[in-house]
């Protein structure tokens, strides 16, 4: 085990921050009252619960009534989408796009053994949606709307609010995945068409297994973890108190740090990017260069298996990923990678550098100093390179049509 590594992998998750950690301890030892106690003792624990609320609330431009603590995202994008068809029983259809996370696609896969009906959107090779296949597909049928306000393997940013005006049109529910996006780009629920919105702790420098979803007031809801009414009824059981505090600061460094952590980043991002990309030939960035997280850069390399850079990086300390870390090391190539139709070698020789306010000029500096000798020596072993019988030809054949 080791900790002083070169962190390269922040859309897998962060570190927590020391002031975050500093705000959550009292709330183990000295707070540990109940926050829906009568006495003085818990209601202290409340007040601070309810302070967390206010945090979340204003990094989205929402209402504090607004917000509904929860176990993380994986949580907020199944209680969405249940909450969504619970409260619309009559209607049977739901459009989603073919590159969400898991926690989204695994729910609307299961859906269809329920006899729902789900349509997912394609993308094109930067990993865009066409919002004509989106309009052509909304019916009076359409219950929900799920779409991801950012890819978590290639930072490509959606149309949201485009998106989001004509499922308005059409009386569906909105709801996005905002796990990647929250802390990196601003919000604002007051002039926004999204419905409900999740977001996870984790990926903003607060720990595991806390996060929110924001449901705007008005919407029905009918919640999926039932007992107790803590929540207003909408999310049963004691709230993890030290991780909604934690939430809560963590909102509001992301507030603050927002602008000048962002231009930072990209700053830095760019840099790596097109470094690598100029001094390495047969590589390329995926996903839309012009709507992007700023963190995120995801560069396939031609010839060569994603994992072995993985591999190689590590060895030096530096974290990196290929795709999503919950399907890492299945060696399967990425559900989003293959739905934006990339030809055979990118989709097995990509990897993804994420950055956050701490990434330093010094990393970026070590991860171009190595990068060039590692491809050139994985080229330099690849089975691709002399491909006198046209193997990789076939495969490329192969693989055209199964993603779009
Ligand atoms: C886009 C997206 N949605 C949902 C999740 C799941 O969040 P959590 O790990 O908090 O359950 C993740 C994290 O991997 C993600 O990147
Ligand atoms: S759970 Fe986040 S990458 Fe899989």
């Amino acid at each position: 085990m080791h900790k002083d590594c070169i962190y390269l992998d922040n859309n897998a998750t962060t570190k927590v921050d020391p002031a975050i950690v500093e705000a959550m301890l009292p709330y183990f030892s000295d707070y540990y009252g109940n926050p829906s106690s009568m006495h003085t003792f818990g209601g202290q624990v409340g007040k601070a619960v309810r302070l967390a609320r206010e945090q979340v609330a204003a990094l989205l431009g929402a209402e504090e009534s607004e917000i509904i603590f929860t176990s993380g995202g994986t949580e907020g994008d199944n209680a969405a989408i249940r909450a969504a068809l619970l409260a619309q029983p009559q209607k049977r259809h739901i459009i989603t796009t073919q590159v969400e996370h898991p926690a989204v696609l695994n729910v609307c896969q299961q859906l269809e053994t329920q006899g729902y009906s789900v349509t997912y959107l394609s993308v094109n090779r930067q990993g865009q949606l066409d919002l004509n296949e989106l309009e052509a597909s909304l019916t009076g049928n359409t219950a929900l709307v799920t779409i991801m306000y950012a890819n978590n393997e290639t930072g490509t940013v959606f149309p949201i609010e485009q998106i989001g005006l004509r499922v308005k049109e059409s009386g569906a529910l909105f709801h996005v995945d905002a796990v990647q996006a929250v802390g990196k780009i601003p919000m604002n629920m007051k002039t926004s068409t999204i419905d409900m919105l999740t977001l996870s702790g984790h990926k903003m420098h607060a720990p595991k297994g806390i996060g929110a979803l924001y449901l705007r007031r008005g919407v029905r809801f009918r919640p999926m973890i039932i007992g107790g009414g803590q929540q207003r009824g909408r999310r049963a059981g004691t709230e993890n108190v030290p991780g909604v505090v934690a939430l809560g600061k963590a909102a509001e460094l992301e507030l603050l740090h927002l602008e000048e952590a962002t231009a930072r980043e990209k700053q830095l991002r760019d840099r790596l990017e097109q470094t690598l990309i100029n001094t390495i030939p047969n590589c390329e960035v995926n996903g839309d260069p012009a709507n992007r997280l700023p963190n995120t850069t995801n560069i396939g390399f031609k010839y060569i298996e994603g994992e072995a850079i993985l591999l190689h990086l590590n060895k030096h300390n530096i974290c990196a990923s290929s795709g999503s870390a919950c399907s890492s090391g299945s060696l399967e190539p990425s559900h989003v990678l293959r739905a934006m139709g990339l030809p055979y070698t990118i989709l097995h020789g990509s990897i993804r550098f994420s950055l956050c306010r701490y990434t330093t000029e010094a990393e970026i500096d070590a991860v171009l100093a190595i990068m060039p000798d590692i491809i050139e020596r994985l080229r330099a072993l690849s089975p691709f390179k002399n491909d006198n019988v046209g193997w990789l030809q076939q495969q490329e054949k192969s693989v055209l049509g199964v993603g779009r």
